[in-house]
């Protein structure tokens, strides 16, 4: 169905279709508990309204998704690989309208979007390419007898999304756990209910069983009952640290296993030895993609003192220099925040910061764009803080929102100090021109993804995943597969059995 396409404008876009997926169609809950408003971010305008659904959906999506898993889990790799690289092709071919239908639903920016699509197809591809690959060892044993492995798909997976990457967050869930043989639920955020659906219309289109890839809509509730429900083997999830306690706490409970994609608050480390113009080319990509909201943001900017003032005044150049606006348009580079309420919190965390000492060297303030079809929209001017101290608010709470704050540094031994010195672990950077001290830096730093002179980039081949409170498992990359199936010793026996009796 051709669905942003309809409506590619900002401010036009009606939603019509029902957002749950359930055996290869779009359907409305059986047991809807209430009706939720969904938001265009670069309106505030209401698109519609979704159902939130009740246990009896998610047991169905659960049902569905058992039946599917029998088929699909008895596939070869090789026939599993070709229906995601059928599936990817698809996302390929529908590329712009599933970055607009993206742009409209988060507020981030269409030159973004497509990025973030592109690769979400690549995360099909790529583990297209390892599911034939997907295999145990054999192992000799003595007098003839021997043993095997088998790597096995759990059954049906549960994933949960956060709102920063609807699609892609999705994508980066299902592509591993259909390649193992899994069947997945699916369950985003409720600020962002809408692209999911269009990727689970791409899988049926593909040709995965119906059932093998169901949306549910909702939030916590819907949220629990999947994380409860006995047949779910396994759940993904990307979000907050307090919800993933939870998580945690609700899969102990049946044994599952748990992936936890979780927040961040990463240190970018800026030696004076750094290529400049790189350097605050990193710290911009480190701080304002998505508006800011990026998990793996490295938001707490360590710049050595040498080069403080240099590097200060091109990152505000920079900052001020940001195009704002109607995301849907092309020359715009940060579009909108996801909520009204969302966008006074990070406004809520510069006033605090203002109290607490920093100073703001630019931007930090809501702004109205001149179109008046925005005037409601939840935008604001990215913000660089300057006089940060470590024990600041704004320096040890994840904000997720477009705010960097600045640290100056003296030694590589002390910054290292200060860089873990904090309960989340998800990514770090270092900018140095120096080999031997970059290798010396990441090893030092306690964090999943590291970059050496750049910033969130993130191939899919490259294991994405946390440290410390930033959660466990990991996303993307051969890891993946791991998160995504269980091993099974075989051990055969040729001769006779001996026994102690
Ligand atoms: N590490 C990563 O890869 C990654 C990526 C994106 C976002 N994040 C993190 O996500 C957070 C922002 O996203 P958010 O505001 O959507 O997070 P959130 O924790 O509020 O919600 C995430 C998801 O969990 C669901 N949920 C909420 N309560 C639940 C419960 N009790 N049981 C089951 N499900 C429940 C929500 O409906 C949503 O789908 C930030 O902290 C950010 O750093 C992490
Ligand atoms: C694609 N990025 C920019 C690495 C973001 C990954 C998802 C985190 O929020």
């Amino acid at each position: 169905l051709p669905f942003a396409t309809m409506s590619s404008k900002t401010g036009t876009f009606l939603l019509q279709q029902p957002l749950n997926y359930r055996a290869g169609a779009r359907i409305q809950p059986v047991d809807g508990s209430h009706s939720e408003e969904v938001n265009e971010p670069a309106t505030g305008r209401v698109m519609g309204k979704f159902l939130f659904s009740g246990e009896k959906e998610v047991d169905l999506a659960v049902q569905s998704a058992k039946a599917a898993f029998k088929i699909w889990s008895q596939k070869s790799g090789m026939e599993r690989s070709r229906v995601l690289l059928e599936a990817a092709r698809i996302i390929r071919e529908r590329r712009e309208e599933i970055a607009t239908m993206e742009t409209i639903n988060n507020g981030k920016s269409i030159f973004e979007a497509r990025v973030d699509i592109d690769i979400s197809w690549q995360c099909l591809e790529y583990y297209a390419g390892l599911a034939g690959a997907i295999a145990g060892q054999h192992i000799q044993l003595p007098g003839g007898s021997f043993a095997y492995t088998r790597r096995e798909a759990l059954g049906v997976c549960v994933g949960i999304g956060a709102w920063n990457y609807p699609f892609q967050i999705a994508c980066w869930k299902s592509a591993p756990a259909l390649a193992c043989g899994n069947a997945m639920i699916y369950k985003p955020s409720p600020l962002t209910p809408i692209s999911v659906v269009m990727l689970a219309e791409i899988f049926t289109q593909a040709g995965v069983p119906n059932g093998l890839f169901n949306v549910v809509q909702g939030g916590a509730a819907t949220g629990q009952f999947l994380c409860q429900h006995q047949d779910v083997s396994k759940v993904s999830f990307t979000g907050s640290v307090p919800t993933g306690i939870k998580i945690m706490e609700m899969s102990a409970k049946g044994i599952k296993p748990v992936t936890l994609e979780l927040g961040g608050k990463s240190p970018l480390i800026i030696f004076s030895d750094s290529i400049l113009e790189n350097a605050v080319n990193g710290a911009l990509m480190a701080n304002f993609l998505t508006q800011g909201e990026v998990c793996c943001n490295g938001t707490r900017v360590f710049v050595q003192r040498e080069i403080l003032e240099a590097f200060t005044k091109e990152v505000v150049k920079r900052t001020q220099k940001i195009k704002i606006g109607d995301p849907l348009l092309e020359d715009t580079r940060m579009g909108a925040l996801i909520s009204r309420p969302h966008l006074e919190r990070v406004l809520g965390f510069i006033t605090q910061a203002k109290e607490q000492g920093a100073k703001v060297l630019c931007g930090g303030e809501p702004y109205v764009p001149d179109d008046p079809k925005l005037k409601n929209g939840y935008y604001m001017r990215p913000c660089v803080l300057g006089d940060c101290r470590d024990d600041m608010t704004c320096v040890k709470e994840e904000i997720f929102g477009p705010v960097m704050s600045i640290l100056p540094f003296d030694t590589e031994e002390e910054v290292l100090e200060r860089a873990n010195n904090t309960t989340f672990g998800l990514a770090g950077g270092v900018f140095t021109r120096d080999i031997q001290r970059a290798h010396r830096v990441v090893a030092a730093l306690q964090a999943g993804i590291c970059f050496i002179n750049n910033y969130n980039v993130s191939p899919v081949e490259l294991p994405f995943g946390g440290y410390k409170m930033s959660g466990f498992g990991r996303e993307n990359g051969q890891a993946g597969i791991e998160y995504y199936s269980q091993l099974k010793t075989v051990c055969v026996e040729m001769g006779d059995v001996e026994s102690v009796f």
